[in-house]
């Protein structure tokens, strides 16, 4: 074992030397942070009571009454959210300076001459294809078009499946296989007269399958509307053009029209909706016209109604959850790609709609299934809870599965051939100013109100809370976001230092991202779940010279469309800004192989949406997706969230027997800004540790060294109190690890002692209590320098004692070979290098060491342009250009990680598939069908034999 007191010494020599080094600059921070929280506190406290009554008025609290399991977390509620209804169109921020975008609208078909023309140039384009005339004078293509031009002359023949749908030929044989299966399983439903889930994930085109299936309706003539009837589609703001781009292209002879503002129609919607029923057409709308056209609509009969991105009903008890129930036809379908976001009530909402009584009654399905499967899913589960979990969501999936088809990109790959997808979160150190105004803000009254159990402020906790909260994720994003809300309303906003990206660690990551992308030849889409930080986003580009496009709420929905476009189409565009409500949803983004999604939501979903904008059919190179995370923040607690939503999910969507892997969190553990431990992992990298990406160690823990110096001094009490304390716990782990030498299952051990390590016995932890002034008067950073500092020990041993327990004394084979592939999984970033690239590697590793030193001789002036640079890795990299598309992609990736850490600005970088477990299962999956394979071989061979 260390010796405890030598090395405690250590710590506190070099964290009072680096304390003294601070305190000469860092008072006018602190002051500045001091003085902003609590203006910002006077200010929020003020308002709250306003506050409270518009968040009471939002669905968030109206949700609140009949969800038992929704919780604070719930991603509808934030005031950090600006363009959260992707159909407002507000007025632009102040801080915002809007480029100009020139982009065309796409017109629908909503005026009846609009329409005929259209159909009078397509009649004409067709013809004078099918009659060999030279394609010159076709100024529009669709895909019967195409398929001419392609040399099949039966553009008119029809695919005939069972039961008479008549698929057109030129779509049909455009499907994919797995895309027939699905027109195949809308027709079944069809004909049982029953709503459906089309769950596929996305970009693997829904969209598509249900313009197939309606195209073969309208070419069928059966049932009561004798073929295709009146339809609507109901759908985001943003997707509702890219649905009328695709009727137009599959499908042109439907009359396809938006009941929008941004429609083509002259403006009276009863004569819209009379025309689309006369002509047995599709109507297209998004969710708030729905609630405001509801009367009109609900007066006409429809043959099918269809919910794009549908998990937006997913609260039942929203306006629009209980609108679109209200249609009487039984065709309704739903079509996400995120079926179960955050909790199991929103799967009983979806079913109600398209299903209704399949899943019984909203308290009976919450009691019964919702309940003890989530309580099952929770870390400090008993072992009869976990079982019962599992074999209720077993259940759950038996009842669901006919009307849901959900396949998954892995599952169709053979098919679709997607490149590869890297996908990595980045921990981003705060800046000093961050990291000030961080603590400044946890002094807060705001703060201190909320956990002080009797404060005088009393209820509404929840409203505090999330004021609170959205604060702090503020802080993580720029400071300049807080500062603004702090002044006031006269002040002058400095343009030249408002929003300045050395100011924020993760906008410094972006910056070296956006520098290295640009050489690298990539295109970037940048997400983030705030309008103002866009626009400081914004601004940034503007002042490096990138070029750019951007979409968020307030750019008009009609044109949405063809700025997608003409991202996709422009290469001279280099980055694509979006807020992740409006342009993460439902849009084609291929133009991009590089994403980064700057802050987190708390839910999944939101994040995996707008990831997969890139990721889909139609994309050609090897994509990277980058989650940046601020380091020991309100951010990494979000993201663990999101492993747990994601976790919950999968269990019920894909495989029961998922493993559990979070424990409940605190109030008081979301106001905390955590240290790394002495390894330099964040809470969130120590506790998925296997997942690390493994590059540039060395220059990671040079990081690591830097940061532990910033512990600081402690009174002779505290200290012997400490040392106390860390003996007390090195000594129980040790006992611990000697009587866990017995036949108790592995799994169980390893439980318990995550627990007990993660959760150390109360009594022994330091109080910590941000309310008690005594305590507050201590600076901050000690606090939680104590805390780390018995963290390290603890963690220390726990993750010896994990890896010795449970990767080599496992006796289940099974659980073994799936930690081996877990591990190999992980590492093959460096394993499946070739030699050279291992030497260039090598070369890099010691060149970022070196630049790092200078940096830090260099001291008040680092050039992060300079150590890119002069970087001889840079020539390496060209060098393996030749090599494979997959290698360079590892390669380019490596490079740009080995910059981020040399830099110190990131401090740990996790594979996030293989945290949310799917990296593990798409392995089994590719296992499982490598398997299956050779067994078909294996009879086929069998056969031959016997001939
Ligand atoms: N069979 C096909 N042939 C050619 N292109 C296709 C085919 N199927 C899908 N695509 C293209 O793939 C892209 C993704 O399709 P689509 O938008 O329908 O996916 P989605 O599953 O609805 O995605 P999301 O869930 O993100 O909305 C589109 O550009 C679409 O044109």
């Amino acid at each position: 074992m260390i010796d405890i007191n030598k090395y405690l010494e250590n710590q506190f020599a070099l964290a009072k030397q680096r304390n003294e080094d601070k305190s000469r600059n860092v008072n006018t921070v602190t002051n500045k942070s001091k003085l902003a929280a609590d203006s910002i506190s006077k200010k929020q406290n003020k308002n709250l009571t306003n506050d409270d009554t518009k968040l009471r008025k939002n669905h968030f609290v109206e949700s609140q009454k009949a969800s038992m399991s929704k919780d604070w977390s719930s991603d509808e509620h934030l005031d950090y959210l600006p363009s959260s209804e992707e159909d407002d169109e507000r007025v632009q921020s102040s801080l915002c300076v809007r480029s100009k975008q020139n982009v065309k609208k796409i017109i629908d078909d909503g005026d009846t001459k609009v329409f005929k023309d259209r159909i009078a140039n397509w009649n004409k384009n067709l013809k004078a294809v099918c009659s060999g005339s030279s394609d010159e004078h076709i100024d529009h293509y669709t895909a019967d078009i195409q398929y001419v031009l392609n040399g099949n002359p039966d553009v008119e023949d029809n695919h005939e499946l069972q039961n008479g749908l008549y698929v057109p030929k030129y779509i049909w044989k455009q499907l994919y296989k797995y895309q027939r299966t699905g027109v195949k399983w809308l027709w079944e439903l069809h004909q049982v007269q029953s709503g459906g889930l089309l769950g596929d994930e996305m970009g693997l085109g829904k969209t598509v399958q249900i313009i197939a299936f309606m195209a073969g309706l309208s070419k069928s003539n059966s049932g009561s509307w004798n073929g295709l009837g009146p339809s609507i589609i109901v759908a985001p703001a943003t997707v509702i053009y890219q649905w009328v781009s695709h009727f137009h292209y599959w499908c042109p002879y439907l009359r396809v029209s938006v009941l929008h503002h941004s429609g083509s129609h002259n403006g009276n919607h009863n004569k819209l909706v009379r025309d689309i029923q006369a002509a047995h057409g599709i109507l297209l709308i998004t969710y708030a016209g729905v609630v405001k056209y509801i009367k009109d609509l609900l007066s006409y009969n429809w043959q099918y109604i269809i919910l794009d991105e549908g998990h937006k009903i997913r609260n039942p008890d929203t306006q629009i959850s209980k609108f679109v129930k209200k249609f009487k036809t039984p065709h309704k379908l739903l079509i996400t790609g995120s079926p179960m976001q955050n909790s199991l009530q929103e799967l009983w909402s979806l079913f109600d709609f398209m299903r209704p009584g399949l899943l019984g009654t909203y308290t009976a399905f919450m009691e019964h299934f919702a309940v003890p499967i989530t309580q099952g899913g929770y870390a400090n589960a008993t072992e009869l809870q976990e079982a019962t979990a599992l074999e209720i969501a077993k259940a759950l999936k038996n009842i669901i599965t006919p009307y849901m088809l959900r396949r998954t990109k892995t599952e169709v790959q053979e098919h679709i051939r997607l490149p590869e997808k890297n996908e990595q979160v980045l921990f981003c150190a705060l800046t000093p100013e961050q990291r000030d105004l961080y603590m400044g803000y946890l002094l807060s009254t705001t703060v201190r109100s909320i956990l002080d159990k009797e404060s005088r402020f009393g209820d509404p906790l929840r409203a505090r809370v999330l004021v609170a909260l959205s604060t702090l994720r503020k802080i993580c994003n720029h400071p300049d976001l807080y500062l603004y809300e702090a002044q006031e309303e006269c002040e002058q906003i400095n343009e030249e230092v408002f929003g300045h990206w050395k100011r924020s660690g993760k906008m410094t990551v972006v910056q070296s991202l956006l520098k290295i992308w640009l050489k690298q030849g990539h295109r970037t889409l940048i997400f983030s779940q705030s309008r103002a930080m866009l626009c400081i986003l914004e601004q940034h580009l503007q002042s490096q010279g990138f070029k750019y496009l951007k979409m968020d709420g307030t750019v008009s929905v009609s044109l949405r469309q063809n700025l997608i476009k003409t991202f996709n189409e422009s290469k001279e565009y280099l980055v694509f800004l979006a807020t992740t409500r409006v342009g993460g949803l439902g849009v084609n983004l291929t133009g991009a192989d590089r994403v980064i999604i700057y802050d987190p939501d708390w839910n999944p979903a939101t994040d995996n949406q707008a990831k997969e904008r890139a990721w889909r059919i139609g994309q050609q190179r090897n994509v990277t997706v980058y989650r940046l995370l601020s380091a020991g923040t309100i951010e990494e607690k979000i993201y663990q969230r999101q492993i747990f939503k994601n976790f919950l999910s999968n269990k019920i969507l894909i495989d029961p027997n998922q493993k559990n892997v979070l424990t409940t969190s605190t109030l008081q553990g979301l106001f905390t800004l955590e240290e790394p431990n002495c390894e330099g992992d964040t809470e969130t990298a120590s506790l998925f540790k296997h997942t690390k990406v493994n590059i540039n160690k060395q220059a990671n823990r040079d990081s690591e060294k830097i940061h532990l110096s910033g512990s600081v001094s402690f009174s002779k009490k505290k200290l012997d109190a400490m040392k106390r304390m860390a003996r007390e716990i090195s000594k129980k782990i040790s006992n611990d690890t000697v009587t866990s030498k017995t036949d108790e299952d592995p799994r169980q051990r390893y439980k318990k002692k995550r627990e007990q390590l993660l959760n150390p016995p109360k009594v022994q932890e330091p109080e910590i209590n941000l309310v008690d002034d005594k305590v507050s008067n201590i600076p901050f950073e000690s606090v939680l320098s104590e805390l780390d500092i018995i963290n390290m020990h603890v963690k220390e041993n726990y993750e010896e004692n994990l890896l010795k327990e449970v990767l080599s004394s496992q006796n289940e084979e099974i659980e073994t070979k799936e930690d081996k592939n877990c591990e190999t999984d992980v590492n093959n970033v460096v394993s499946s290098m070739s030699n050279d690239k291992i030497v260039s590697l090598q070369e890099m590793t010691k060149d970022t060491k070196l630049s790092e030193e200078n940096t830090h001789k260099r001291q008040h002036s680092p050039s992060p342009e300079q150590s890119i640079e002069n970087l001889v890795a840079i020539k390496k990299v060209k060098k393996t250009k030749q090599k494979q598309e997959k290698n360079r992609n590892i390669s380019d990736d490596d490079y740009v990680l080995s910059k981020l850490f040399a830099k110190s600005t990131v401090k740990n970088a996790l594979h996030h598939d293989v945290v949310v477990g799917l990296a593990e299962k798409e392995k089994r999956h590719q296992m499982k069908e490598e398997a299956s394979k050779r067994a078909k071989k294996a009879v086929r061979a069998i056969k031959f034999s016997s001939k």
